[in-house]
């Protein structure tokens, strides 16, 4: 990935579509094509993920365009997109992240088809390419199918791109078209495939309110959607009537639409914000079975997915999905995938407009909620009075310090929200029972629930909160309870302590600073730390005047509902002088897994609060756990004939180690771009050799991140609990105990070859060290001159007469109370014990790890060109590397960059 498709990335490609103003890139017309293979194979597990994969990159290019894609995999996309809006995922990638994320895929990306610009008039230059791999901007389209027959026709009126697969007809179709011409065209283009036996057997046609003038802005807010079958061709009554009926049932012909023969008229759909310059952008999809075959309450939601899909290719933004919920069987398999493509794409922007209620219309919703709570404010006090509500307050058991109780949770706090509904995405759980989903986050290790007492858009109430609450005992060791809602009266904080909370959410954006400094009053009056919402640096600003000690930065834009989980990470640096050590900061919204912690983690969070996807969990307190990284996310269980087996490599992929690091700034680019250790090089002749100085410096820089769990930092053996254990069962535990840690925050390794012991501890205590790699010729129980609690990883030397069995042999040969953590393997060189750049037969190592069942650590010779096979072929749990990301002599920040993407992915 360039910088520049970065930049593209982090833009959300919104110049793409309707800026035709010169400034930017030009409008692309989307063509985007989903292939169904099979119909009905969508609930195997196996196309799951390939299908989230894929509708990941559906709502990264729509808006965008400029691609098309055919799955070559069964694919069952509505679900898929469901899927991706279960895991509140929005991405938004390059065109080059998309082709990149296809390929690693198994899809075949195709070809692009230009369309009319819509601010300039140009004509499309269509183009097909067989292979596909290429993105291409321009050319001819040779296409095969449909439409496209009668494309420069279509074309010219700007009508619809003619797509399909290679050798894979659509059966249906969608087409968002710009007008009445458009439609006629395409009715044309479709009727004269179905007459040459063309395999399109419906396709649904949407178009925006006439050409001739709109007579209301409401009328301009909607798409007219049209029917076509193969049979309505030549009986134009056709088998519509059901679907009509269902869907639409008042719905008449819109003036000023003529409605070619052989079309039935669906109905309209409201649009949203439509540009008067109507749809500028096309779209083909073709995996529309779902709805135009269903035939139950699917259909509607389908539908929905149809408006919001035109209107945020109308308005140029990613589409936002909204399906059912998925099977719980088949949410791991695509977290998985999601992990990937999220590793992948590392800095992934996630953004999204939508409208924010009913009626298409994009309102400020964090306005209408907040009026609303005022008038429910004012019931609730003819109900109980604040004098009333106060003495409740006050009779509650003491709350429990939250503040402390995030801190208490580090390296990550998660605050679990319970949840049902939100104005966004609708209904997440409506039956959810709080105390029962409450005691599912306890078990997760949550530090904070958090409930959602707003009964209109959140469909909440105050009696979750004290459900949930009423779970524990007093006894203070429990997850603090956060009152979730729109606090605007003293009254309300009052409520929340009566109701059992701990904290309150403050949201800065709809308090003055006057109400902001008067609620944080009260909330610590009643020994209440207050959580102070912000979404932009001018109300972080207001949060840190008025002095919160701790600062939610919510990622979602509560007045628009778009998300950009950029905005924490923009919003702390904005911090004038920066924050105080003791405030806590939080992510809230969009976090989805892992690597988003990690990130948050990063940017310097320590807390993160989380909604939808601990809701739709099939077991929220894995989630948590795999959240916090206190379990090997997502590994399989493992089984009593795999006990000694490797840990295979996780959806977060094999741990990475960027040795030969000097500086601060290079420690912390490879930690940014996902290395899991940095290697500091104390041996002696070593070109990268640092001083404990330098070292200190480095090591200092990575400790801010977060702290190791002091449980987890003991080595391997001061585990061993009998001498008979099985030292390749301590690898593989030790193995996953690394990687538990790495998890926390990036570890700190000293490499050391040949020294003297004591030389060595006095250095891993004066940096400090977190692992010490030994990388001479020091015997396998090397390990036993260093205190029992340190981690040790131990190098062995491949020379070309080595065989696996040797090697098996050789560190199978000591004592478990002496045996290292971690087993390196690295090439035999003449006069160097390491950072050679020289590889060797990575077949003995894949021998190890596959048939020995050793976990490893792989090094010697790796580079940006060969890791993802080297890894794919080995699968060791650790890759390290030195000389193969480095440009003369020195670190390469592109290939450090490059080398972990793709050992991750692999
Ligand atoms: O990197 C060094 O300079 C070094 C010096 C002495 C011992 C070990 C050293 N590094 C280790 O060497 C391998 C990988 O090297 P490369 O990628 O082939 O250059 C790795 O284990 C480093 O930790």
């Amino acid at each position: 990935m360039s910088r520049n498709d970065d930049d593209e990335a982090r833009t959300g490609g919104r110049a793409a579509l309707g800026d035709g103003d010169g400034g930017g890139p030009s409008p692309w017309v989307v063509a985007l094509h989903v292939q169904v293979a099979a119909a009905g194979a969508g609930d195997s597990a196996v196309s799951w993920g390939a299908d989230a994969l894929f509708a990941a990159v559906f709502a990264a290019c729509a808006p965008r365009g400029g691609v098309k894609v055919t799955t070559c995999a069964t694919s069952q996309c509505p679900l898929a997109m469901q899927l991706l809006r279960q895991l509140g995922m929005e991405l938004n990638l390059s065109a080059q992240q998309c082709r990149d994320a296809l390929h690693l895929h198994n899809f075949a990306l195709e070809s692009d088809a230009r369309g009319p610009d819509a601010a300039t008039g140009d004509q499309p230059a269509q183009k097909r390419s067989k292979t596909g791999d290429q993105e291409q901007h321009s050319g001819t389209t040779n296409n095969n199918n449909n439409c496209s027959s009668d494309n420069s026709n279509s074309s010219s009126s700007g009508g619809m791109q003619g797509l399909s697969a290679q050798g894979n007809t659509p059966r249906h179709r969608f087409f968002a078209l710009a007008t009445p011409d458009q439609l006629a065209s395409t009715v044309r283009s479709l009727d004269k495939e179905a007459a040459e036996g063309g395999a399109v057997q419906r396709a649904l046609l949407g178009i925006p309110s006439p050409a001739t003038p709109a007579t209301s802005a409401q009328e301009q807010q909607h798409v007219h959607l049209f029917e076509w079958s193969s049979k309505g061709a030549t009986d134009p009554k056709g088998t519509h009537t059901a679907l009509h009926t269902e869907t639409a049932p008042s719905a008449a012909v819109p003036a000023g639409i003529d409605v070619p023969p052989g079309l039935a008229f669906v109905g309209s759909l409201p649009l949203g914000h439509a540009p008067s310059t109507g749809v500028d952008a096309r779209v083909a999809v073709s995996n529309l079975r779902h709805v135009l075959t269903a035939r139950n309450t699917k259909a509607a939601t389908a539908w929905n997915t149809i408006a919001r899909a035109l209107e945020a290719l109308a308005c140029g933004a990613p589409i936002r999905l909204h399906l059912a919920a998925p099977t719980a069987a088949v949410l791991g398999h695509v977290e998985t995938q999601l992990d990937k493509l999220v590793a992948y794409t590392r800095r992934f922007s996630v953004t999204g407009k939508t409208t924010a209620s009913t009626g298409g219309k994009k309102q400020d919703i964090l306005a209408v909620i907040s009026q609303q709570r005022l008038r429910d404010v004012a019931t609730s006090k003819e109900e109980v009075s604040l004098e009333e509500m106060k003495r409740r307050a006050a009779s509650q058991p003491p709350p429990i310090d939250f503040a402390a109780r995030l801190r208490a949770c580090q390296p990550m706090a998660v605050m679990a929200e319970v949840k049902r509904a939100s104005p966004s995405r609708g209904d997440i759980a409506p039956d959810m029972k709080a105390d029962e989903q409450a005691r599912r986050y306890a078990r997760g290790g949550a530090a904070a629930i958090s409930v959602l007492t707003e009964p209109t858009w959140f469909k909440g109430t105050l009696d979750d909160l004290r459900a949930a609450r009423n779970v524990f005992h007093d006894d203070g060791d429990r997850p603090a309870f956060l009152r979730k809602d729109f606090l605007l009266d003293e009254y309300q904080v009052y409520e929340a302590r009566a109701y059992g909370a701990d904290t309150c959410l403050l949201i800065v954006a709809i308090l003055s600073d006057a109400q902001l400094s008067s609620l944080m009053a009260t909330c610590r009056s009643l020994g209440m730390e207050p959580l102070v919402e912000v979404a932009t640096p001018g109300e972080m600003a207001r949060a840190v005047a008025a002095g919160a000690a701790v600062i939610g930065i919510n990622n979602r834009n509560l007045k628009d509902f778009s998300v950009d989980t950029n905005t924490t990470a923009t919003v702390i640096s904005s911090v004038q002088g920066g924050l105080r050590a003791s405030t806590i900061v939080c992510a809230l919204s969009g976090i989805n897994t892992r690597l988003d912690v990690q990130r948050y983690r990063a940017a310097g969070c320590k807390a993160v609060l989380v909604g939808e996807s601990l809701m739709r969990a099939p077991d929220p307190a894995v989630k948590i756990a795999q959240l916090r990284g206190l379990e090997p996310a997502l590994a399989p269980p493992p089984t009593p004939a795999s006990t000694t087996a490797v840990p295979s490599t996780t959806p977060l992929g094999v741990l990475v180690k960027i040795c030969g690091v000097k500086t601060p700034a290079m420690a912390m680019h490879a930690i940014t771009c996902g290395a899991d250790m940095v290697g500091l090089v104390f041996a002696e002749g070593s070109t990268r050799k640092v001083t404990v100085e330098q070292a200190s410096a480095i090591a200092a820089a990575v400790r801010k991140l977060a702290d190791l769990p002091p449980a987890l930092t003991p080595g391997i053996r001061s585990r061993v609990r009998a001498a008979d254990e099985d030292v390749f069962a301590n690898y593989a535990r030790a193995a996953s105990r690394l990687r538990m840690l790495a998890a926390y925050r990036p570890l700190v390794v000293g490499v050391f070859a040949n020294q003297d012991a004591a030389a060595v501890a006095d250095i891993a205590r004066a940096v400090p060290l977190d692992v010490i790699q030994l990388s001479g010729t020091e015997g396998i129980d090397a390990a036993r001159a260093f205190d029992s609690t340190s981690i040790v990883i131990k190098a062995t030397h491949i020379a070309p007469t080595t065989t696996a069995a040797d090697v098996a042999q050789h560190v199978r040969a000591v004592e478990p109370g002496v045996q290292p953590d971690a087993i390196l393997l690295d090439t035999k060189s003449k006069g160097a014990l390491g950072g050679t750049g020289i590889a060797f037969d990575h077949a003995l190592a894949a021998s190890l790890v596959r048939e020995h069942g050793l976990p490893l650590m792989l090094a010697g010779g790796l580079t940006v060109d060969n890791i993802g096979e080297k890894v794919a072929a080995v699968r060791p749990f650790a890759v390290d590397v030195s000389s193969g990301v480095e440009t003369d002599g020195r670190k390469d920040r592109d290939k450090i960059e490059t080398f972990i993407r793709a050992a991750k992915l692999a």
